[in-house]
């Protein structure tokens, strides 16, 4: 099986190859079979990129918004005709169930493009009357935006960078995760089609030193990053050195908190969506199962009753609900978080263990007896593994709940509307879903608090992100001098 692009990079409206980049494998997790190889930016390559977005800008943002915006919906039109194909793509290079990037990944994109397409006509200043002068506003682009991104959601990723920027009148220069080259290369060549001119979007390949050359180009106006905190913290530093806006999309460790009043059933399927969703490799993941003493036996009765039917295997099988982890490494990691939890005394009511298979498989995992103080209750892991903790008041849940740094997600399963509401507000969290989770719908923003991030992609709120106000004052009378 191969998907070897037609070459590595996508710049000014075609492919381009440039084999003196230091190779990089394609894998797919579920065989580790290796699938495509494409190579890392040379300079001249990050060169080619910046040169063609940079050339592409003015002319791109002159375009009347509903010009921009038809390109952009007719791009999201052909990806949803080609949703089967760049599902299959998605599957192949995260290893994600096809069950899952059927309906998650390529139609998110079209979505994206669907409705920033659909704002591109609409973006507008404010006018001011000022006695008998008066000022107005205009909604400018920034210029040449850089997106970097992370490799659970690839085709998303690529997209929810791309279509604000692009309704805005910016151009950019997109580089995917080094481990999940494949998608945005689709994405790129789908605008073109739908009449996009060459430079506007441009793909290129890396990992770290490549997106660090492109944030620290001066011709670069925002840095839009989704990844780790770790890495978020070096590049909005970066970015913030030469005044670039930025926006960071990070990790989280969020709280999912049950009350002895939820509808139990409906509180293990929120638990499982924000734990084992792409084999738990999801930034917004409630990975801190808070339950109130009096649901927790019957609570983990039926999760695990429920975990154990998942159905692991080959992620392009339509049966599958479980796949592979992306890749060796990110499975290393979870394994000896696993470890750790043991060691410090949590106990394992589910899984722990990697499949006896070829691929990335490990078990879904669910840990109970975890304290707050335990490595698997502080730090993001992002793999399959829940820690259940367990609470009795409100007030001590809430503290609990945001004793962490970051603040990206959250939820409260509870039938008292009130109790929710109180809850979710006392939350520091970007986004927090009541009787829900893991649901990011185009038309709501998507962001962290605290160390999960700055900035808001999706809806109008990244019109925001993508644009700035320029001021226009018109003296409609002589100028009063002082002297
Ligand atoms: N908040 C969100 O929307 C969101 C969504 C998906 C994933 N994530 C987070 O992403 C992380 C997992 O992704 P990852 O392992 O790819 O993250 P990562 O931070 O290792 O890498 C992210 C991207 O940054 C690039 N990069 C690394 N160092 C860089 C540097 N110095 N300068 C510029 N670019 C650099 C990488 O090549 C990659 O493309 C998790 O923490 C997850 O929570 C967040
Ligand atoms: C943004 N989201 C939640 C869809 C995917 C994050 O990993």
């Amino acid at each position: 099986m191969t998907m070897q692009p037609t070459a590595s990079h996508f710049v000014n409206g075609a492919y381009l190859e440039d084999t003196a980049g230091d190779a990089i494998p394609v894998i797919f997790p579920a065989t580790g079979e290796e699938i495509a190889r494409v190579h890392a930016a040379t300079p001249a390559v990050v060169e080619a990129a910046m040169t063609a977005a940079k050339a592409a800008q003015a002319q791109w943002a002159a375009l009347m918004g509903v010009e921009r915006g038809r390109i952009l919906r007719r791009a999201a039109d052909i990806i949803r005709e080609r949703n089967q194909e760049l599902s299959e793509l998605e599957t192949l290079d995260t290893g994600k169930p096809i069950q899952e990037t059927l309906i998650a990944d390529a139609s998110s994109a079209a979505d994206s493009l669907e409705y920033f397409g659909g704002l591109a006509a609409s973006l507008a200043g404010e006018h001011m009357q000022l006695g008998g002068d008066w000022a107005y506003t205009m909604r400018v682009p920034l210029g040449v935006c850089v997106g970097i991104g992370a490799w659970n959601y690839p085709t998303q990723i690529a997209a929810w960078k791309g279509a604000p920027a692009l309704a805005c009148g910016n151009t950019m220069v997109f580089k995917p995760s080094e481990q999940t080259p494949l998608c945005a290369l689709k994405l790129a060549e789908i605008l073109v089609e739908a009449g996009a001119p060459p430079g506007v979007y441009n793909v290129i390949q890396g990992a770290g030193e490549v997106g660090k050359a492109l944030v620290e180009d001066p011709r670069t106006a925002k840095v839009s990053l989704t990844g780790s905190a770790a890495t978020g913290k070096k590049v909005y530093a970066s970015a913030a050195a030469h005044m670039k806006h930025a926006t960071m999309e990070l990790g989280g460790k969020s709280p999912l908190i049950i009350f002895d009043d939820a509808d139990l059933e409906n509180a293990v399927s929120g638990a499982i969506n924000a734990n084992f969703y792409a084999s738990g490799q999801v930034c917004s993941n409630g990975t801190r199962v808070f339950v109130q003493s009096g649901i927790k036996v019957a609570f983990l009765a039926r999760l695990a009753e429920r975990t154990a039917n998942a159905v692991i295997g080959d992620p392009r099988n339509e049966a599958t609900n479980f796949g592979p982890m992306v890749s060796e490494e990110q499975l290393a990691i979870t394994c000896n978080y696993i470890e750790k939890g043991i060691a410090e005394g949590a106990r394992l009511v589910h899984g722990g263990k990697r499949l006896d298979r070829p691929g990335c498989f490990i078990e879904p995992t669910i840990f109970t007896d975890v304290t707050d103080d335990m490595t698997i209750a502080r730090e993001e892991i992002f793999g399959p593994v829940m820690s259940v903790l367990d609470f009795k008041t409100e007030e001590e849940v809430v503290t609990r709940a945001n004793a962490t740094d970051l603040g990206l997600s959250g939820a409260v399963f509870t039938a008292d509307i009130t109790r929710a509401h109180r809850v979710v507000h006392a939350i520091e969290a970007g986004s927090v879903w009541i009787n829900q989770y893991n649901l990011t719908p185009v038309e709501v923003p998507f962001g962290g608090m605290k160390g999960s991030g700055v900035g808001r992609e999706n809806a109008r709120a990244a019109i925001e992100h993508y644009s700035q106000l320029k001021t226009v004052y018109v003296g409609m009378s002589p100028v009063e001098a002082a002297f």
